[in-house]
């Protein structure tokens, strides 16, 4: 192995027992480094490929600050971190690491560490690469594309949007300090941008339009700058527009990038984003690297822009078809769209993270039809509704008489799923048995089915999803670190209902639309009341419990609004009478199939499968039941 790994710590005997533990297996150690401008200049002369670094550091520079720059110098580096505050771990992990080692090191963990962020590495430089080379094959055919410069321009940020997560763009011209504003454009949907000019940003702002034309000329930024947090807070003290805009648009970090044109004349292009921390400065390098072709779009522009009076005009790009049946457009489902555009054409496993009920399968789905393997397979495979002993064969398949009642010869799922997407669902709750199998599968792309020797490849991509917290399950020894890498080389994380409740209105007309088409019925929307109470919600079961509130109040409802939805728990304080009246009214079947599901659940201690399990006390297959249990919005923290 000729693996060049720099040391980063400042205490002596700590950073020498691990050089003593990297050299004996292999690694060279290319230096150890006690300050951040130590590092620096080991890493110009050395140019290591990893980098074990620790946060507190001789000197004023902290290993997160190091982590930036290499980060944008594509280093792998992984942390290594004593007890630190959240805080300090919230910053380190917004630099992405590829790992944290905790102090006192073993040795086991600090080379799977090691050999986890090399691979993860490797995986991430590579669809890195890729995925800049998509961006200018992009920008090249706009430039060719021809169009106005606002159309480029707006273009332009639409291609860079996957890359540098906006909520809203501002572009603007300067020459010999005067400034010409060009437009802002607010991101409405997943291609949608809708242009404001200064009559629109003077009407929504509330500010008379030759102010925001005087703020607009104040563009103070001469090189590429990034605004998180409190600095975003102190920026707007001195940029008055910043302010503003943060306060109409519910704005809360941004990114400047000011780039000279050959005409003379300065492009700035300012992101902003609604997160608080949305911006690294990688972000910059993006740019930096596509800076001739944004210097072609935006040449041309300046100055011959008129600004335009009336209505604002919604900018379509190509329709986003590909998302239908995903509704909502809050800028975290937005995010998600960027993300899995990005990763659905390329070939790697994804695993998908969310709280039950947010979308996990309806997402991986979308991935396998928008990626080259749509119209092959999509194979499902729920980890949690099979025991230990079929699952194996289940997922690999068996030979006659591989075992007492295997009569004939199956073909698992993996096979059935040649050539396009297998689904693992709930992950988490795959047996640790099988999770060494598992990993082999996704290492060889070969499986045995039971009872044979001879090995079959299989063509298949791995999307895996589960609602558990898998780093806290590798802690606890219940979930293979090695897999939980293999399967992490792109988490796609969903946010839960109650994060994006701006998106609960046109969830529940989709809803209403879709029940009214299965039953006839013609309920139009809810009353006001109901919808203020939907959006207060706290969603526990997210959107399938949604759904299922939805459908039940649309059976009881007689009028063609929605005049009552009840929400389990949900009480508004105001309306409380002292003493809450008895709930008299008549429950659904759902309501009852539920009660009597839990109340055999809690009997046999949530045992679903075996003797004297739940299933066989309801005289169903437990697949059914636990399916039932899914639907009827069923958790475990329910039963005990
Ligand atoms: N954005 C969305 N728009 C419309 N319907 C959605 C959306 N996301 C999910 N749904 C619907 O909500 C229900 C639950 O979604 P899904 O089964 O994909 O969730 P999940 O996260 O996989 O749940 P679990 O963790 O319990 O397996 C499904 O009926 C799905 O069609």
């Amino acid at each position: 192995m000729n693996e060049k790994v720099l040391i980063v710590e400042d205490q002596f005997i700590e950073a020498n027992d691990l050089r003593l533990m990297l050299e004996k297996s292999g690694y060279k150690v290319c230096g150890i480094a006690r300050s951040v401008p130590q590092a620096q200049e080991l890493i110009r002369q050395d140019k290591p490929d990893l980098v074990l670094l620790d946060i507190f550091l001789k000197g004023r520079q902290t290993g997160i600050d190091l982590a930036h720059e290499l980060r944008e110098q594509h280093i792998a580096f992984i942390y290594l971190s004593a007890n630190s505050s959240q805080d300090v771990l919230t910053a380190a992990k917004a630099t992405q690491p590829y790992g944290f080692l905790v102090k006192p090191f073993r040795e086991r963990d600090v080379l799977a560490t090691l050999e986890i962020a090399r691979f993860r590495h490797e995986n991430s430089l590579e669809s890195h690469l890729r995925r800049e080379t998509a961006l200018r094959k992009e920008l090249a055919q706009l430039q060719a594309a021809g169009g106005t410069p606002e159309q480029r321009l707006l273009q332009a940020g639409i291609a860079l949007q996957p890359y540098i997560p906006f909520e809203y763009l501002s572009v603007s011209f300067r020459k010999n300090g005067a400034v010409r504003h060009l437009r802002d454009y607010r991101r409405i949907g997943f291609n949608e941008y809708q242009e404001l000019g200064r009559e629109e940003l003077s009407n929504i702002t509330g500010m008379p339009a030759d102010v925001v034309q005087q703020l607009q000329s104040a563009q103070p930024w001469e090189t590429p700058a990034i605004f998180n947090g409190a600095d975003f807070a102190r920026e707007q003290k001195s940029v008055p527009l910043m302010h503003q805009l943060a306060k109409s648009f519910r704005l809360q970090s941004s990114f400047v990038y000011p780039f000279a044109l050959p005409n003379g004349r300065t492009c700035i292009l300012h992101f902003y984003s609604k997160l608080p921390d949305a911006f690294l400065p990688f972000h910059t390098g993006i740019c930096q690297r596509q800076r001739d072709l944004l210097a072609e779009l935006a040449e041309g522009s300046a100055g011959i822009a008129p600004e335009r009076d009336g209505t604002p005009a919604a900018k379509k790009a190509p329709p986003a078809k590909v998302f239908d049946g995903i509704v909502g457009n809050s800028h975290l489902l937005l995010k998600v769209f960027d993300h899995l555009s990005q990763a659905a054409p390329i070939d790697t496993s994804i695993l998908i993270l969310g709280e039950s009920g947010t979308g996990k399968e309806r997402i991986a789905d979308c991935i396998h039809q928008l990626s080259p393997r749509r119209g092959k397979p999509f194979v499902k495979v729920n980890c949690a509704a099979l025991p230990a002993t079929l699952i194996e064969s289940e997922l690999f398949g068996h030979e006659k008489g591989a075992f007492t009642g295997a009569a004939d010869r199956r073909i698992g799922k993996f096979e059935q799923a040649d050539g396009g997407t297998v689904f693992l669902d709930e992950i988490g709750e795959m047996p640790v048995e099988l999770q060494a199998k598992l990993l082999r599968v996704l290492q060889e792309r070969e499986i045995e089915r039971l009872g044979s020797r001879a090995p079959i490849k299989i063509n298949v991509r791995f999307i895996a999803a589960t609602n558990r917290n898998l780093e806290k399950e590798v802690a606890e020894g219940r979930f293979r670190l090695d897999l939980y890498y293999r399967l992490n080389v792109f988490p796609l994380t969903l946010p839960s209902l109650r994060e994006r409740a701006e998106d609960v209105p046109a969830l529940v007309q989709h809803f209403i639309d879709l029940f009214n088409a299965k039953t006839g019925k013609r309920i139009q929307g809810t009353t006001d009341k109901v919808m203020a109470q939907l959006q207060q919600y706290h969603w526990p079961g997210n959107i399938r419990e949604l759904e299922h509130l939805v459908e039940r109040s649309m059976l009881l409802n007689r009028g063609p609004l929605i005049e009552e939805i009840i929400l389990p728990g949900f009480r508004q304080p105001e309306h409380l009478p002292i003493h809450a009246p008895v709930d008299n009214r008549v429950k659904t079947i759902h309501e009852n199939e539920r009660d009597h599901i839990l109340s055999v659940l809690k009997k046999c201690n949530g045992r679903v499968w075996g003797a004297g399990g739940a299933a066989e006390l309801l005289q169903i297959p437990p697949t059914t039941l636990h399916s039932k249990m899914k639907k009827l919005g069923i958790r475990k923290e329910h039963i005990c």
